[in-house]
C-alpha cells in the first residue's frame, strides 16, 4: 500500500515534468517572473534592516530615502509581478489548450468511447487552467518563497542565535500542524471539485436531452436529480468554506504563541543587555515575515494537490497514441475489391465480429443486412479505420488497408451516417464541408438538386445562406440527410459507405432521400447498411450478419432460395410494410 502511494507520487511528479516539455512553455517569461519575485523578496528582507537603523536613531538621508525607496519599489514591483504573472499564466493556458485541442482532433475514436465528451470539455477548459496556475503561478512563487524563507532564517540567526533557535524550535510544530490541516483542507477541496465536475457533467448531458425529458415527462425526476447534485456541491462548498476559515484562527493562535515567546525572550535578552531594542524590533519583523512565508507553503501544498487530478488526466491524454496521418503508401482511389479475411473485433470485452470472411466487390453495391446489434455499423467503422481488427486482415486487393496513408484512405471514400450531423454555419458551408477542392456555386446547386435538397433549400428566405443551428438542429432529419448526401456527391468519391441513411425518416422524407441515394450510388462502389427491401433487392450482393457472424452472402434471389434467416427477414419486412 505504502509502495503504491510512493509510486503514485513519483508518477505524478513525472507527469508534471513531462507536461512541462510537451507544450510551448514561455520559459523567458517564467524566468522574468521568478527573478521579479526573488527581487521582491530581497526587498522584503532588506526593509527591517533600515527600520532597525531608524529605530536606533539613524535618520540620515541615505537610510530614510532607502527605506522609502524600498517601499515604493516594492509597491511598483508587486503591480508588475501581478501583471506579468497573469501574462505567463495565460500564455501557458493557451499553449496547453492548443496542445489538447490538437490531440483531441488526432486521437483515435476509441478514446471517445472511454472518456465522455463532457469530460473532454472539462479537460480542455478547466484542467488546463489548473496546470497553468501551477506552472505559471505556483512554481515561481515556490522558488521565491524558499529563497525568502532561507534568507529570513539566516538573518534571524545572524541577529541572535538564541532568539533564532526559539523561532526554529516552534517552526516544526507549526509545519506539522499545517501538514495535518493541509491534508484535511485538500480533501475538502477535492470533494468540492469532484462534485462540481459531477454537476457540470450532469448539466451538459441533460441539457442536450431536453426533448427526451419532455416527451417522457421526466422533468420532475430530473429536477430532483439536478437538485440533488446542486445540493451536494453546495454542502461540499460549505464544508470547504468552514475548513478554509479554520486556517485563520489556527494561524492567528500559533502566531500569538510565537509572538508571546519572542516578546518574553526579547524582554529577557534586552533586560540582560544581550540585544538592543532596535534589534529586537527588526527581529520581530523578520519573524512576522517568516510566518507569512510558512503560511504560503500551506496554500501552495493545497493548490499542488488539487491540481494533481488535472495533471494526471492531461498527462494521460498527452501520452495516449495519436492517429498517424504521415506514414503509409499514398492512395488516390479505392479501386480494387475490399477483402475481409477472418476478421474478429471486440469493443473492450464485448466481442462483436467473429471470423468475418467476405469480399466487397469493386464497382458493385453491397448491402449489409441483419438484426440490430449484430455488428453492421462496426464493419463500416473497421473499413473507415476507426478501429483495427483484433484478429484477421482487411485487404484492398492484396494490400492490408492499414498500409495506406490514413489521410489518403479517409479522403478516398464518402460516408453518410444514420443521422448525419451538421455543424453550426450555413447550408452552403455544410455542403462543402470536407470537400478539399474549389467548388463553384453551380456545382453546389447541382449537388443539392441531385440530393433532392434544392427545393427545400430554395424555400428558405436565405437559401444556401440559411443558418442550420447547433448540430443542424434547425433542419429536419430528412433535410439533414439530403445535405449530407449533397456533401458526399460533391466529394465525388468512387467508394461510398452508407449506414442506414433513411432509418430515422418518415416515409415522405425517406422517398426523397432514397431518390438522392439512387443518384449518389450510381456507378460507384457502395457498402450500404439497409433495412428497406427495395435497396436490398437492387444490391449486387447482400451480406447477412447475425450476432457478429456471416450467415449468408449472395443476391436477393440466391439468399431467398438458400438462407432461412434471410427468408424470415424478408417475410417480416413484407408483413411490417403491409401493416
Ligand atoms: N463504441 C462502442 N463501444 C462499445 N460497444 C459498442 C460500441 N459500438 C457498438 N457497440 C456494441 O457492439 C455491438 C454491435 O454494434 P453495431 O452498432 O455494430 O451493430 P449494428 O448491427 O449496426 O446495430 P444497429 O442496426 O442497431 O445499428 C452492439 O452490441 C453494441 O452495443
Amino acid at each position: 500500500m505504502k509502495n503504491e502511494k510512493k509510486k503514485a507520487r513519483k508518477e505524478i511528479w513525472k507527469a508534471y515534468f513531462r507536461l512541462v516539455f510537451k507544450a510551448k512553455v514561455p520559459w523567458v517569461w517564467l524566468i522574468i517572473i521568478t527573478a521579479a519575485l526573488i527581487g521582491q523578496s530581497t526587498l522584503s528582507l532588506l526593509f527591517p534592516q533600515y527600520t532597525q537603523k531608524i529605530m536606533a536613531g539613524d535618520i540620515s538621508k541615505t537610510v530614510v530615502y532607502t527605506a522609502v525607496g524600498i517601499i515604493v519599489l516594492q509597491t511598483v514591483m508587486s503591480g508588475f509581478v501581478r501583471y506579468i504573472n497573469k501574462i505567463v499564466i495565460y500564455k501557458i493556458d493557451v499553449s496547453y489548450r492548443s496542445l489538447i485541442w490538437k490531440r483531441l482532433m488526432r486521437s483515435p475514436l476509441h478514446l471517445y468511447d472511454e472518456v465522455k465528451p463532457s469530460e473532454m470539455v472539462s479537460r480542455t477548459a478547466a484542467d488546463t487552467a489548473q496546470i497553468s496556475q501551477v506552472l505559471g503561478g505556483l512554481f515561481p512563487y515556490a522558488i521565491s518563497t524558499v529563497y525568502a524563507t532561507a534568507g529570513t532564517i539566516i538573518i534571524l540567526f545572524s541577529y541572535d542565535w538564541k532568539l533564532g533557535l526559539s523561532v526554529l524550535i516552534f517552526a516544526p510544530i507549526y509545519v506539522i500542524t499545517m501538514i495535518v490541516y493541509g491534508k484535511w483542507n485538500y480533501r475538502a477541496n477535492k470533494v468540492a471539485y469532484d462534485r462540481l465536475a459531477k454537476l457540470t457533467q450532469f448539466l451538459s448531458e441533460l441539457l442536450v436531452s431536453i426533448p427526451l425529458i419532455k416527451s417522457f415527462v421526466t422533468e420532475k425526476k430530473e429536477e430532483k436529480r439536478g437538485e440533488a447534485n446542486i445540493q451536494s456541491y453546495y454542502k461540499a462548498s460549505m464544508r470547504r468554506a468552514i475548513i478554509n476559515w479554520i486556517e485563520t484562527p489556527l494561524v492567528v493562535f500559533m502566531n500569538l504563541i510565537q509572538t508571546i515567546l519572542v516578546i518574553v525572550l526579547g524582554i529577557y535578552f534586552v533586560s540582560k543587555g544581550d540585544i538592543t531594542i532596535d534589534v529586537w524590533i527588526a527581529f520581530n519583523m523578520y519573524v512576522a515575515f517568516l510566518w507569512v512565508e510558512l503560511e504560503s507553503y500551506n496554500r501552495m501544498y493545497i493548490q499542488l494537490k488539487v491540481s494533481q487530478g488535472a495533471t494526471s488526466r492531461i498527462a494521460a491524454l498527452v501520452d495516449s497514441p495519436l492517429e498517424d496521418y504521415e506514414q503509409g503508401k499514398p492512395l488516390t482511389k479505392i479501386d480494387a475489391d475490399l477483402i475481409f479475411e477472418e476478421v474478429s473485433f471486440s469493443y473492450g470485452d464485448t466481442h462483436v465480429l467473429k471470423d468475418i470472411t467476405v469480399t466487397i466487390p469493386h464497382g458493385k453495391v453491397t448491402a449489409i443486412v441483419g438484426a440490430s446489434g449484430g455488428g453492421k455499423s462496426t464493419i463500416i467503422s473497421l473499413i473507415q479505420r476507426f478501429y483495427s481488427p483484433d484478429r484477421g486482415k482487411i485487404l484492398l486487393g492484396d494490400t492490408p488497408i492499414e498500409q495506406y496513408n490514413l489521410e489518403d484512405w479517409r479522403n478516398a471514400y464518402s460516408y453518410v451516417a444514420q443521422d448525419s450531423l451538421l455543424l453550426s454555419g450555413t447550408i452552403r458551408e455544410n455542403i462543402i464541408y470536407g470537400v478539399k477542392r474549389d467548388v463553384s456555386e453551380k456545382e453546389i446547386i447541382e449537388a443539392a438538386e441531385a440530393a433532392s435538397a434544392l427545393q427545400f433549400i430554395e424555400e428558405f428566405p436565405d437559401g444556401f445562406d440559411t443558418e442550420v443551428g447547433e448540430s443542424g438542429a434547425k433542419l429536419s432529419g430528412g433535410q439533414r440527410q439530403r445535405i449530407a448526401i449533397a456533401r458526399a456527391l460533391l466529394r465525388d468519391s468512387q467508394f461510398l459507405l452508407l449506414d442506414e441513411p433513411t432509418s430515422s425518416l418518415d416515409s415522405r422524407s425517406e422517398k426523397a432521400v432514397q431518390d438522392a441515394i439512387n443518384h449518389l450510388i450510381d456507378g460507384r462502389t457502395v457498402v450500404i447498411i439497409a433495412h428497406d427491401l427495395s435497396t436490398i433487392q437492387d444490391a449486387d450482393q447482400i451480406i447477412l450478419i447475425d450476432e457478429g457472424k456471416i450467415d449468408g452472402v449472395g443476391t436477393h434471389e440466391e439468399l431467398l432460395e438458400t438462407n432461412t434467416l434471410y427468408k424470415l427477414f424478408v417475410k417480416l419486412h413484407v408483413e411490417s410494410s403491409a401493416s
